[in-house]
């Protein structure tokens, strides 16, 4: 499959769309990446091709918009690289322009010596044809290799399919057409194969005997916001479903390889894929997402890009099956949609129950890739509780990315993609058969939906989905399990597990459960937690704008982490709750038990000490709470106090507070700081506290007391505090 050693072959990319969205999102921070990590020769020449006129300058801003530069040895490279990069304006149907791009291309091989081209179509389908005949026609000289990357939608249906299948043919190879499905080039998608056939644990287990479904899901939380009208035309069916999950599906249910060639693999995809028999109507659910239950985001039909009344699908499910020897029975169930509560890609494969009637109340095992956010393989099982007991409980063998590979960048999918089309490897490309075959499979069901035989089910923005997912998945025999299962098993602090889970920064808060009171300010835990997630994403997370647009929690999804981890470990009990966010959207919670009643000192009781020297307030692990505690520890061991606990006595220090290079009070290393003086004003008593403008974490009882009034901001010296402590 897929090689990883930079090519010798010297080539000249041509992106053709250079200014539109994929070029800039996609293409441009792909091919960096390689440049950087030297997979491109360096003296690869990239050519941008569009209608928009712009000067050198404008288009490199474009090229860089979304390349994402973390050091200054990145700086240095993008300099490098972008003096690789010239721009050429010019129609997309006009002989004279591509002549031109042709002068460009000589004359830049002149000096290159480049034997080779790669014309990368980031472009509309509506200009594939023309680009790709005016290509043959000037941009294609004897001698010279050519590859020819294609975007998707390679057509509505299988006659549209077909036609530009005949038409691409007519001028280019099926050798030189590199047919993108850019998750082809994701790295859990690329580890199915290995998982499979590198592993007798795996390869054993599957097919019909062992295995009662899988389920293969696509979730976006974005809707169709801006592409509302591109949307309208294609559906969710087509613009995800024919393509990303049924590639998906053939790597899951293919045959072993006679080898890793690209062809190889490809007659092993492409078989599979011809065992599946065309959609049933009954088969199907569709849906359409409507505003959210607050009505603050607008549905999919508010949308004025979108025609009036429209019925395309905004999610759907379908169940497919493969008449073949190993997967006969099995059902195989799709799931995509836009604007639904979470943002996942996973491979969910369930299997059967367990024979005999030896334990009760067993769930099923599963195998779970989680394709993205978040790499992991992990496999549901069952488990002795640890004790005295036999009670079985579900477990799971956890194999997390961000844990087992927490230093290993995962390249992007493109990168990939663009790395093998280079090196001539197409196993990663959709052949022209298959995707033949896949249209086979769709264009039946697709065409009743066009016709509108096929009302979509609304559902609300940020939902689940439409009503009737979960019988839907039922029907093909998924059984949710019987067990709560939380993940990760909640842990007592200090034992160390919490340590491996944190690679990294991640958002803290600690939350107090009481089963009286409920979770105390848990709302305003989460607006503290969800407003440092948007502020520091700029910092932490690998890819922020993914971040901030899909992964970062509402409310009420942390509401349901935190009340299935509060359940699990004993809703009746007193606990404290450590609830982590890391930057790629992973929620951790640790439960501990409290005793049913937490001593308490009267003020007079509780030893403060002041730092013995000043820290730095412009610090931004002071002002968001995160697992970064280095500045409260450094603050602790100046004064001789060991880690935190709980205070142990009425005479031992309990905490140390901090102040500013001006002598401002901060705030102590696990509280805010509040002191009673008088108003200079009214003469009359009153509570102050620091404001955030000190360097502080704006804490949510200080935010509770402030709000009710009970306390007002006020700079407060380290000599008001002497005074008010001490009198002095
Ligand atoms: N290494 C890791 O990263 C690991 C992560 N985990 C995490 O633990 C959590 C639990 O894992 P797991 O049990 O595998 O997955 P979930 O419980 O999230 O999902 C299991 C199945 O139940 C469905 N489902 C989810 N919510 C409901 C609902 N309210 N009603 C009916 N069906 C529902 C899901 O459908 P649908 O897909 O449509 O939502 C899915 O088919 C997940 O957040 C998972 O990511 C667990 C183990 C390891
Ligand atoms: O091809 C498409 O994929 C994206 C999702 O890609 P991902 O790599 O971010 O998972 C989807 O949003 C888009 O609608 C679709 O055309």
């Amino acid at each position: 499959m897929s090689s990883t050693t930079p090519k010798k072959e010297h080539f000249t990319v041509v992106v053709l769309g250079a200014s539109g969205d994929l070029a800039k999102k996609k293409t441009f921070p792909a091919l960096f990446g390689l440049y950087k990590n030297k997979y491109l020769d360096p003296n690869t020449h990239i050519i941008g091709y569009a209608r928009t006129k712009m000067d050198l300058h404008v288009y490199h801003d474009q090229v860089s918009k979304y390349i994402k530069i973390k050091s200054d040895e990145d700086k240095v490279h993008l300099e490098s690289f972008l003096k690789l990069c010239t721009y050429q304006s010019g129609q997309y149907d006009k002989d004279s322009d591509f002549q031109e791009l042709e002068h460009h291309l000589r004359d830049v091989e002149k000096q290159t010596r480049a034997k080779a081209r790669l014309f990368y179509m980031a472009l509309p389908p509506s200009v594939f044809i023309p680009v790709a005949k005016s290509l043959k026609k000037n941009n294609h000289p004897e001698g010279v290799t050519i590859r020819l990357i294609v975007e998707k939608p390679f057509g509505m249906d299988l006659e549209s399919s077909r036609e530009l299948g005949r038409e691409l043919g007519a001028l280019f190879t099926e050798e030189e057409i590199y047919r993108i499905d850019h998750y082809l080039g994701k790295e859990m998608v690329k580890n199915l194969m290995i998982l499979r056939f590198a592993n007798v644990i795996f390869g054993s287990v599957w097919n019909r005997h062992a295995i009662d479904n899988i389920q293969i899901t696509f979730k976006e939380k974005i809707g169709t916001e801006g592409r509302g009208g591109y949307f309208d035309e294609f559906g969710i069916i087509r613009d995800v479903m024919q393509n990303h999950l049924l590639q998906i599906l053939s790597l899951v249910a293919m045959e072993p390889p006679v080898s890793l060639s690209a062809e190889n693999v490809r007659d092993e995809k492409v078989k599979v894929l011809r065992y599946i028999p065309p959609i049933q109507a009954e088969d199907i659910l569709l849906g359409q997402y409507v505003a959210s239950e607050d009505g603050k985001v607008p549905g999919y039909l508010d949308d004025k890009t979108v025609p009036k009344g429209s019925k395309t699908p905004t999610y759907a499910a379908a169940t497919v099956f493969i008449n073949n020897e190993r997967w006969s029975g099995v059902p195989f169930v799709l799931k995509c949609g836009k604007a639904l509560d979470q943002q996942k890609t996973e491979i969910r494969i369930q299997f059967k129950d367990v024979a005999g009637n030896l334990f009760q109340s067993l769930s099923r095992n599963e195998i779970v890739i989680r394709v993205q956010p978040g790499e992991a393989v992990y496999v549901k099982m069952m488990n002795k509780e640890p004790g005295l007991g036999m009670k079985t409980i579900i477990s799971d063998l956890d194999l997390s990315y961000s844990k087992r590979f927490n230093d290993v960048a995962i390249p992007e999918a493109y990168e990939s993609l663009i790395l093998d089309a280079l090196n001539d490897d197409h196993s990663n490309f959709v052949r022209d058969d298959e995707l033949d075959a896949a249209w086979k499979i769709f264009t039946p069901i697709l065409k009743k939906i066009d016709e509108g035989h096929h009302d979509p089910i609304p559902y609300a923005f940020g939902s689940r989905g439409p009503k009737g997912v979960s019988e839907f998945v039922a029907k093909y025999g998924y059984h949710r399990g019987k067990q709560e299962y939380v993940w990760p098993h909640s842990s007592e602090p200090g034992t160390g597990q919490e340590q491996s889970t944190m690679s990294s920064v991640s958002l803290l808060e600690t939350i107090l459960y009481d089963p009286a009171d409920g979770l105390f300010l848990f709302d305003y835990h989460c607006d503290r937690m969800i407003s440092s997630a948007k502020e520091l994403a700029a910092f932490f997370a690998s890819n922020q704008e993914e971040f901030l647009r899909e992964l970062i929690p509402t409310r009420s999804e942390i509401f349901t982490k935190v009340d299935a981890a509060v359940k699990n470990a004993g809703k009746d009990r007193r606990q404290r709750l450590r609830l982590l966010l890391d930057f790629d959207g992973a929620i951790t919670i640790q439960c501990s038990h409290l005793p049913s009643e937490t001593k308490t000192f009267s003020d007079a009781s509780i030893v403060l000490l002041l730092d013995s020297q000043s820290t730095p307030k412009d610090n931004m692990f002071l002002m968001h709470k995160t697992t970064e505690r280095e500045v409260y520890n450094d603050a602790r061991t100046r004064r001789g106090l060991g880690p935190i606990t709980a205070p142990k006595g009425p005479d031992e220090p309990f905490d140390v507070i901090l102040y500013n290079e001006f002598d401002e009070v901060m705030e102590g290393t696990i509280a805010n700081i509040a002191i009673e003086v008088e108003d200079p004003e009214t003469g009359k008593l009153e509570w102050i506290t620091p404001p955030v403008s000190c360097g502080l974490l704006a804490g949510v009882m200080r935010r509770k007391l402030l709000e009710e009034g009970q306390l007002r901001e006020r700079v407060i010296t380290v000599d008001d505090l002497k005074q008010a402590v001490l009198g002095q």
